[in-house]
């Protein structure tokens, strides 16, 4: 016989009894019989079964009965269903699988309390019950006698909660809110099976208390994340979707650009002018690759080794490598010839006498003048070193702009040697360079006794308009000159010759130029005695 079957029991028995018995007996009896119908009815409600956790209406409901059924009681009436006298508390039973029963707290001494096990299934029996099963629900009696009466007002806050979640979740049908308030449930299980160290009283108060204050947070959390989830839906909703906005820029309109855009389209224009550069330049290359050289050069080239070239050819045609300025010797000459010079005029001791940086401090021209022109760094002063063999005496550098006044240097006494400034690029200021270009420009175009200008060009880089400017002032002041192809080590034999015969060819129209083009390399020796010879030419028949 079940619990509920000896309580149904028990109030059959005593409806008997009090049939008769008292004056007002029928009073009671529909009392008595409002009070089985509404316990039926609350049972039906329930799934049938006995519903262990009471609302706050039955717990109302008790309370007012408590004292009348009491009294009732007392005085032999019926006893209401579920009335508790004493303490009960929930406890697993090992023997019924871990079920839940209620037991008197004199019965329950020896039994043992809810373990973490017994709470998870409480737990997911909450939750089935909020699923709608409501086959397992459970009770704990709040009725302390030292309870606060702050417990008591969580108790009952904690069940409108449960009770407004369940109704909402079953109406709404969403089960992410179930969870959501389980989870507060779940808090407060933990909370209780950590407090079981607590004593009996407190463990109640304090669960009621924590389970409250859990509900309440989750209920709130639910409430708040619904109410974040449906404002932020409803502010997407809500919010006007952003145009894009498309700007059309009209390339050809230069009032709309940014500062940026006209940074790019300086860039692009830099880049165009660089292209067009490029393609002027290659198309420079082309012509100059098409340039056929004649005989006489490409023979001339051939004959003095100019050019770049391979050791191994320098030493089969009769050189000494070992040496410095190798091709500058007689091929297979013996040490002691090496020393001889074969014009006489460069066997000559070569002396520095004078500096001038203004026209006013040039010396008097006593002797015939050899002037070597041209840009810096081109070689001017190595190759008065290289004619004269005398290393040092001229300083060099690999530094463009190193000889910044016009110096000269006598030969024996026949001839005097001038170094001139460079011209283009170089390390000093703008005005100092302006200064040495008027001060050249002045030398070659007024110097009495200047018998020849040696402009020196860059066999790599050829002519540039600066040299065609000093052209023209000593074609203007019929100023002799002749070019000189320097550094032709650096470049293929070919491309010498090939340089060679576009000076050639762009100059033959000039009167103040003498033919031919020389060829040198201060470095290889290189063309060094062919323009020697040339040189003591001038010297021997020059005429002051
Ligand atoms: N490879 C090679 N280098 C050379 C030749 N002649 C000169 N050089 C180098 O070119 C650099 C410039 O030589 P310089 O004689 O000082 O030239 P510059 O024309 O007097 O220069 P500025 O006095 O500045 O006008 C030096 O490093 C030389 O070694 C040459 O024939 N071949
Ligand atoms: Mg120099």
């Amino acid at each position: 016989m079940t619990t509920e079957d000896s309580l149904r029991h028990k109030l059959h028995k005593k409806l008997k009894l009090s049939t008769g018995k008292s004056k007002n007996s029928k009073e009671e009896n529909k009392k008595a019989q409002r009070t089985v119908d509404d316990d039926k009815f609350r049972k039906k409600e329930n799934g049938g079964k006995r519903n262990l956790k009471s609302s706050g209406k039955d717990k109302k409901f008790r309370r007012g009965q408590e004292g009348s059924d009491e009294e009732g009681y007392t005085k032999g009436r019926f006893k209401p269903v579920n009335f508790d006298r004493k303490r009960k508390r929930i406890y697993t039973d090992k023997n019924m699988g871990g079920d839940m029963m209620i037991y008197d707290n004199e019965e329950v001494d020896n039994k043992k309390a809810l373990s973490k096990k017994g709470m998870s299934r409480v737990k997911s029996n909450f939750v089935k019950e909020k699923n709608g099963d409501k086959s397992r629900t459970m009770w704990v009696s709040s009725k302390k006698k030292d309870a606060t009466s702050e417990t008591k007002r969580f108790s009952s806050k904690i069940k409108d909660v449960v009770e407004t979640a369940q109704v909402s979740t079953r109406q709404r049908g969403k089960e992410k809110e179930a969870e959501k308030v389980d989870g507060g449930r779940n808090v407060s299980s933990k909370q209780l099976t950590t407090s079981k160290s607590v004593s009996n009283n407190n463990l109640d108060a304090s669960w009621n208390k924590y389970s409250d204050v859990s509900l309440l947070n989750s209920s709130k959390k639910t409430v708040r994340n619904k109410k974040g989830f449906n404002d932020d839906s409803d502010a997407l909703d809500d919010q006007p979707k952003k145009k894009k906005r498309v700007i059309r820029i009209d390339p050809y309109d230069i009032s709309n650009k940014r500062l940026d855009d006209g940074v790019i389209v300086e860039e692009s224009a830099k880049e165009k002018k660089k292209d067009l550069k490029k393609d002027a330049e290659m198309s420079k290359n082309a012509q100059f690759r098409a340039i056929q050289p004649s005989p006489s050069i490409l023979s001339f080239v051939e004959d003095n080794l100019l050019g770049r070239r391979r050791l191994i050819e320098l030493r089969r045609a009769g050189y000494n490598i070992e040496l410095s300025v190798p091709l500058d010797n007689v091929p297979f000459s013996a040490s002691s010839e090496r020393e001889r010079i074969e014009d006489n005029i460069f066997r000559n001791k070569l002396t520095f006498f004078a500096a001038a940086k203004v026209s006013s401090s040039f010396p008097a021209p006593d002797l015939p003048e050899i002037a070597f022109a041209g840009r810096s760094n081109v070689g001017k002063s190595s190759l008065l070193n290289a004619l004269t063999r005398q290393w040092g005496v001229v300083r060099t550098s690999d530094k463009p702009g190193l000889t910044q006044t016009i110096n000269f240097f006598q030969l024996g006494t026949k001839l005097c040697l001038v170094d001139l400034p460079g011209y283009g690029f170089a390390y000093a200021k703008e005005e100092v360079k302006d200064a040495w270009e008027e001060l050249v420009k002045e030398y070659v175009s007024t110097r009495v006794g200047l018998k020849r200008v040696c402009l020196l060009i860059d066999t790599k880089w050829g002519m540039k308009p600066r040299d065609h400017e000093l052209i023209d002032l000593m074609e203007r002041s019929q100023t002799k000159y002749q070019i000189v192809l320097t550094k032709t080590d650096t470049v293929f034999p070919v491309d010498v010759a090939r340089r060679a015969m576009q000076i050639e060819e762009n100059l033959k129209a000039n009167k103040s130029i003498v033919q031919p083009v020389m060829m040198v390399s201060s470095k290889s020796g290189a063309g060094i005695r062919s323009f020697r010879t040339v040189l003591s030419k001038i010297a021997r028949f020059a005429k002051l």
